[in-house]
């Protein structure tokens, strides 16, 4: 019996804020495949990230309430199941992961998994990493196992370095990874067809880094000290307070806070305000306009390290408009 056509998936990965959202919306225009399903998986129980990734014809897939290469890597496996179920077939699958993800777990279900390693297989992993903020990351666990694993790096947010920084980082990188292929972009405006179909992943290399991927299931256990928190408001905020806190924050906790992002429901805008930050570089967006009968509230979330959640509340709190009017 011919063996079935396998459909090729694109392992996105990179620490928090690195550039994959921003990646995954030019791919998702740049590609000519025409089925294409998006799994995206969030750190913190919210969907944020769908306001932020801009609406395609591809179908989006979220995956969240916990990191994909810990809890969720079940609902994984049976989101897949579901696709290949279907009539139709798949041209590629997308996976974005967390920020904190290891990727190795998440390689391992496409290895590991009978059903899913028959019918998917893993074109690439693109790794993206931020060029600006990665010195102040290395010390964590993650963004090396997401460099190590890589067989494409995407090293982001080149014009807020110099050349001698480039060099000095694509010496490290190499050091770190010595098989992958280096693309330096800006705002992720890479070539797909540099990387799309070219099958670059390679298990005999990622064996080399992980000599027990093919025998026994990993678990990642994430720092503990690395935390998350998301706060819902149905008040409208104060425009002016939400400002100054905003300018708190970048200023006082830029250090610790790796990402943080939400969607703000502001007194007397009909439109929602999105907004993300990556320490002390901040951007607010308009977002959609509020539908008639939807239900207006803020939602926000902050991952960073030694974050103090009272403090981050009360903070929230203080930015209430301080009478009711929409
Ligand atoms: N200056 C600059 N900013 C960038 C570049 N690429 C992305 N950004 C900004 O960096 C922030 C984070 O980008 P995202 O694409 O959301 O990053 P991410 O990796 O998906 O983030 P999380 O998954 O939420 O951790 C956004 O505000 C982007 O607009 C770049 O090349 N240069």
């Amino acid at each position: 019996m011919p063996k079935q056509q396998m459909v090729p998936v694109t392992i996105l990965t990179g620490f928090l804020g690195a550039g994959k959202t921003t990646l995954l919306n030019h791919f998702l225009k740049g590609i000519d495949e025409q089925n294409v399903a998006v799994i995206i998986n969030e750190f913190s129980d919210t969907s944020i990230d769908s306001h932020l990734v801009v609406p395609t014809k591809e179908e989006i897939i979220e995956v969240n309430s916990g990191c994909i290469c810990c809890n969720v890597r079940a609902d994984l496996i049976n989101r897949l199941r579901n696709l290949n179920e279907r009539e139709e077939s798949l041209d590629r699958i997308v996976i974005e992961t967390t920020g904190m993800a290891n990727p190795a777990p998440v390689i391992q279900t496409f290895l590991m998994d009978k059903e899913t390693a028959h019918s998917f297989e893993i074109d690439h992993v693109i790794t993206m990493v931020d060029a600006k903020h990665i010195w102040q990351h290395l010390a964590e666990e993650e963004p090396g196992q997401q460099i190590a694993f890589a067989d494409v790096l995407l090293i982001n947010k080149v014009d807020l370095i110099t050349d001698d920084e480039k060099n000095k980082l694509g010496q490290r990188l190499t050091h770190m990874n010595p098989h992958a292929k280096q693309i330096y972009t800006t705002f992720a405006q890479v070539d797909s067809r540099d990387v799309v179909g070219k099958k670059s992943f390679d298990l005999k290399n990622v064996v080399k880094i992980d000599p027990t991927l093919l025998t026994e299931m990993h678990h990642h256990h994430h720092n503990e000290l690395v935390t998350s928190f998301v706060f819902q408001e149905d008040h409208p905020l104060d425009l002016e307070k939400v400002n100054n806190w905003f300018a708190y924050l970048v200023q006082c906790k830029g250090e610790t806070l790796f990402r943080y992002k939400g969607v703000l429901y502001i007194k007397q805008l009909e439109k929602r305000v999105v907004f993300q930050g990556v320490h002390m570089l901040f951007a607010s967006t308009e977002g959609a306009p509020w539908a008639k009968e939807e239900k207006r509230q803020s939602e926000i979330v902050f991952i960073g390290k030694h974050l103090d959640k009272q403090e981050l509340a009360k903070g929230f709190h203080y930015c209430r408009a301080s009478f009711f009017a929409t």
